[in-house]
C-alpha cells in the first residue's frame, strides 16, 4: 500500500510536509478529497469503455498524429525500450490552442486534438476532466514548489501553452501469458513534473523501491494515485524520487487507467533547484534542459524499431571495429527504410 494524502480543505503548507516526507522514501501517494466530480470520473469511464470497444478499423482511424495525439494500438509502443511490447491499447489526447489564439510558431506535440469523427460527447467529457485535473494539479505543484523552499507560484508561468497528456489506457486480458515475458505497461518512469492516475479499482500497477522490491500501488478507485516523475525528481536535486513502475498483464478481468501526465512549456527550462547531494554529479547529470526537447527523446524511444535500436548501439561502440561497425549500422538502416 502507498502512503495516503488527504487535500480537502487542508493548508497548502500541512499537505506540503506530507508530501516531503512520503517522496523521499517513495514518489507515490494516494490522494483523497481531491474534488473531482464522480459523474464526471463514470462519465470519463465509460466513454473509455464505449471508445475501446468499438471496431478496431475505427479506432485506427485515428492513429497517433504527428502530433503525438490518437490511438496507439495494443503492441504500438515499449515503455521500456528494450522490453516487450505494452500489453495495452492507449488514447492520447493533450492542450489545444484556442481558435483565436494559433501558436506563434510550430512546436513539437501541440496541435489538434485527433478525435474520433462524430462523437462530440467524447470531446466533452475528455476536454472536461483535461481541465478539472488541470486544477488539481496545480493545486498540488503549489504544494510541491513550497516543499522545495520556492514561492507556490513558481510552476505556473510554465504552463501557458503545456505538454500535459490526458491519456486512456486499456489493458486487455490475455489468459495464457508467459509470466515473465508480458507487461500491460513495462518498467519505467514517468517523463513530467507529477502524474495523477484515476483506474478501475483493478489492481496491476507495481512500484519499485529505492531498494530494488517490487510495491503493489493498490488504493481505493475513489482516489488519484500521484506519483513523482523525472522532471520533478531532476527540480528536486534528487531529493523526491521518480520510482520505476510498471503494470502487470491481465490474465482475469480487463482494466482501465486514466493518467494526467503533468508536463509543462515546451520552452520550461528544468534545472535542479535544491543542490544535488553529490556536487560530483553537478556537471553532468545535472545539467538544466529544456522539457520538450526531453520529452521528444524519452517518447521517441517508446516507440523506435529494434533496427533502429541496434543502429544506436552499434553507434555507441567506441574503438578500432568503429568503421565496420559503421557500415554495419548503415547497411541495417537501408534495410529498415526499404521494408
Ligand atoms: O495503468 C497504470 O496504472 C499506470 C500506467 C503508467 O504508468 C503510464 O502510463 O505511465
Ligand atoms: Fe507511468
Amino acid at each position: 500500500m502507498i502512503p495516503k494524502i488527504d487535500i480537502k480543505d487542508r493548508a497548502r503548507d500541512r499537505i506540503a510536509d506530507e508530501i516531503s516526507r512520503h517522496c523521499r522514501q517513495v514518489g507515490f501517494f494516494a490522494v483523497t478529497g481531491h474534488g473531482l466530480e464522480q459523474g464526471l470520473i463514470n462519465e470519463l469511464f465509460a466513454v473509455s469503455r464505449d471508445f475501446f470497444g468499438s471496431e478496431q478499423k475505427e479506432k485506427d482511424a485515428v492513429s497517433l498524429s504527428e502530433f503525438h495525439r490518437g490511438y496507439a494500438r495494443v503492441g504500438a509502443e515499449k515503455i521500456d525500450p528494450y522490453g516487450p511490447e505494452d500489453f495495452r491499447e492507449t488514447y492520447l489526447m493533450g492542450w489545444e490552442s484556442p481558435d483565436e489564439e494559433p501558436l506563434p510558431q510550430r512546436i513539437p506535440f501541440l496541435g489538434p486534438n485527433n478525435w474520433p469523427a462524430g462523437n462530440e460527447y467524447f470531446q466533452q467529457v475528455l476536454l472536461s476532466y483535461y481541465h478539472s485535473v488541470m486544477q488539481v494539479a496545480q493545486f498540488l505543484l503549489e504544494c510541491f514548489a513550497l516543499t522545495i523552499g520556492q514561492a507556490a507560484d513558481f510552476f505556473k508561468n510554465n504552463f501557458k501553452a503545456p505538454l500535459s497528456n490526458l491519456v486512456l489506457a486499456h489493458y486487455p486480458v490475455l489468459e495464457n501469458a508467459p509470466r515473465q515475458a508480458m507487461l500491460g505497461c513495462g518498467e519505467h518512469t514517468d517523463y513530467g513534473l507529477i502524474t495523477l492516475l484515476l483506474h478501475d479499482g483493478n489492481p496491476g500497477l507495481q512500484v519499485k523501491t529505492r531498494q530494488g522490491q517490487w510495491l503493489s500501488a493498490d488504493a481505493s478507485a475513489d482516489d488519484l494515485i500521484v506519483n513523482v516523475g523525472d522532471m520533478m525528481e531532476f527540480i528536486s536535486g534528487g531529493k523526491y524520487i521518480s520510482n520505476p513502475h510498471r503494470v502487470e498483464v491481465m490474465r482475469h478481468t480487463p482494466r482501465t487507467s486514466i493518467p494526467f501526465f503533468v508536463q509543462p512549456d515546451y520552452e520550461a527550462l528544468i534545472k535542479p533547484v535544491l543542490v544535488p547531494f553529490d556536487e560530483a554529479e553537478n556537471t553532468g547529470r545535472w545539467k538544466p534542459r529544456l522539457a520538450g526537447a526531453y520529452l521528444e527523446e524519452r517518447i521517441a524511444q517508446s516507440f523506435i524499431s529494434d533496427e533502429q535500436k541496434l543502429i544506436l548501439a552499434l553507434k555507441s561502440v567506441a574503438g578500432p571495429e568503429k568503421r565496420v561497425i559503421k557500415n554495419i549500422a548503415e547497411l541495417l538502416k537501408c534495410l529498415s527504410l526499404s521494408q
